[in-house]
């Protein structure tokens, strides 16, 4: 019997989710790069090659490129790094991507965003040769995800996908909302569930009745960028959650969108931040960039 005091909160379905660990399954899936790589570099190819530009000095992005060049160690991948001041003027920088296209040695060249306001990142990433755009930003990536006919898929929302499939779950003519319609996000990630035939809701900032949305879904994917934007108790029991959110708190540590100790006792299954699609993020760009070595070097 239950002593007084330590009785389930209230809402509670007295069940706990079952966690998405993103750093096991990115880990997973850097070694299975890994033997791709070791195979190809067996029968007389070079090792895949990214090309990481940084300018200016996000802290956020800082973090991002010293994980990256250590899953680029793990998978086996080269990694060329060139890093600017906010002052690189945007000619320069097309420069840059232009030389890197051209470079044979090069597979992936990823411009880290956000760029410096002075410059036009959409013009920069449409300057990037599609098949070396392993973050799946340009158009034409973008545009054959639509098409149902994906060729370099962008990493997060891909991620994503990976870790839903690893629930088991069939997504067949589940309901998905998708809160957040970003470029990078929220617009590629509900390409993607509508591609394993979800139904699809996106939502963002002047939706209407966001929680009732939420509490209709089978698998909710936030990607706002706002912590606990995303209630709890509007988590339907048994859905899935998915926290593509990565917040620094005043403490220094980090949170998704999801209010998660709540929502954990309402989901099957949910996503920790940190740990959960940061991972991910990074193993499938190992894989974009392996792909796209087999691609132009076939
Ligand atoms: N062109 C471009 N492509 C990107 O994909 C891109 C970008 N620009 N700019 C910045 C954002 C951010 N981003 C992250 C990816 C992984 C983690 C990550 O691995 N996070 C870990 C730990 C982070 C930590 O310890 O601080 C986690 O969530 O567990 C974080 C952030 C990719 N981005």
């Amino acid at each position: 019997m239950r002593e007084s005091g330590s009785f389930a909160p209230i809402g509670s379905t007295g069940m706990s989710a079952q966690l998405l660990d993103g750093k096991q399954i990115s880990t997973e899936i850097i070694g299975e790069v890994r033997s791709k790589v070791d195979f190809r570099v067996a029968n007389a190819f070079r090792a895949p090659a990214l090309a990481v530009v940084l300018v200016g000095d996000d802290p956020a992005s800082a973090v991002y490129v010293r994980n990256k060049k250590k899953a680029c160690e793990s998978a086996g991948i080269r990694s060329l790094s060139y890093e600017f001041p906010a002052s690189l003027s945007e000619d320069a920088l097309l420069d840059l991507v232009r030389s890197l296209n051209e470079d044979p040695a090069v597979d992936g060249i990823l411009v880290q965003l956000p760029l410096p306001s002075h410059m036009n990142a959409e013009r920069v990433i449409e300057t990037i040769n599609p098949l070396k755009d392993v973050d799946g930003f340009h158009p034409y990536n973008f545009g054959r995800l639509a098409l149902k006919m994906p060729l370099l898929r962008p990493c997060t929302p891909h991620g994503v996908m990976v870790m839903l499939e690893k629930t088991g779950v069939d997504l067949v003519g589940k309901d998905a909302v998708v809160i957040g319609a970003s470029n990078i996000v929220g617009r590629p990630a509900a390409l993607e569930l509508l591609l394993a035939r979800a139904t699809v809701t996106i939502c963002h900032s002047r939706t209407r009745d966001l929680a009732d949305k939420v509490r209709a879904a089978d698998v909710v994917v936030a990607g706002v960028g706002i912590p606990n934007f995303v209630q709890g108790d509007w988590i339907k029991p048994g859905a899935i959650v998915i926290d593509v959110g990565i917040n620094r708190q005043a403490d220094g540590k980090l949170c998704g969108d999801v209010q998660f100790d709540i929502a954990r006792t309402r989901a099957s299954w949910i996503t920790p931040v940190p740990g959960g699609v940061g991972p991910m993020t990074i193993a499938m760009l190992m894989r974009n960039t392996f792909d796209a070595s087999v691609n132009l070097n076939p």
